[in-house]
């Protein structure tokens, strides 16, 4: 088959995004099938969310150019939950959604996320990974063709951000969006990934198949492997 006959649930040709005259990203071709999770690594500043955001057709007046096909269906998952503080968690997750049968999607998603019972705690009555929680509910309520997931649990404690691997990798298997999800974190990236991209200096400098079946963690040997991979491309020296 012709490669662009493929089915494809993001395609960029030449995507490039710069500010004040200096590039950030440079000529990007990105592939993403339906149902694949990709992880996005780079050092600080090298252009990760300047990419999430243009895949999320959110960088309007930010010089650029190239090709981008996204879906319509998309969501969009942040660090910080932006749940609205003066709604309760069950209209966080529907606000805006259509339908009679709104409020019941959303009470099936906030039991998806582990969250039945709390439909009208206020955010603030919520931990910082319950709020995580319901930020995932709101985004699978829409059943999203593609997710944008921009560091979702690099604020939370290691337990709980574990936890939420779990929560996030259950969660896709049964829903299969494609996933694209910015993050610091290589042992992220490695557990939860079929792919995992390197951003440096505006292009992918390392491209790496995660070939283990879920769950990973038993996988010491490869795991490590992949980890001594990533780190190096990250200018991170492994001494072992
Ligand atoms: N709105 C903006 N105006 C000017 N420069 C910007 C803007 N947004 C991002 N940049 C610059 O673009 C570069 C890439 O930023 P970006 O936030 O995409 O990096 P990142 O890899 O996500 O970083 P981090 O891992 O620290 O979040 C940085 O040098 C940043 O200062």
């Amino acid at each position: 088959m012709a490669q662009d006959d493929r089915q494809l649930t993001v395609r960029t040709r030449g995507l490039s995004r710069g500010f004040d005259g200096r590039a950030v990203l440079n000529n990007i071709d990105l592939e993403i099938a339906p149902g694949e999770f990709v992880a996005l690594l780079g050092r600080s500043g090298s252009g990760k969310s300047t990419l999430l955001r243009a895949l999320a057709e959110l960088d309007h007046g930010v010089p650029g150019s190239g090709t981008l096909e996204v879906p319509q269906k998309r969501a969009v998952v942040f660090q910080d939950s932006r749940l609205l503080p003066w709604a309760r968690v069950l209209d966080n997750v529907i606000l805006g959604l259509d339908g009679d049968d709104a409020a019941e999607r959303g009470r099936t998603a906030l039991a998806e996320v582990g969250l039945a019972g709390r439909e009208k705690a206020w955010p603030t009555e919520l931990s910082g990974g319950e709020q995580q929680r319901v930020s995932l509910a709101r985004s699978l309520v829409r059943e999203p063709e593609l997710l944008l997931a921009d560091e979702p649990f690099g604020a939370l404690d290691a337990l709980t951000k574990i936890r939420m691997h779990g929560l996030l990798q259950e969660l896709c298997a049964k829903h299969r969006p494609a996933v694209l999800l910015v993050t610091h974190d290589v042992d992220e990236a490695i557990a939860l990934a079929d792919r995992v991209l390197v951003l440096d200096h505006g292009s992918f400098a390392v491209e790496l198949t995660i070939d283990l079946p879920h769950p990973r963690a038993d996988h010491v040997v490869e795991i490590a492997e992949y980890r001594r991979t990533l780190l190096e491309a990250l200018g991170v020296e492994v001494a072992v």
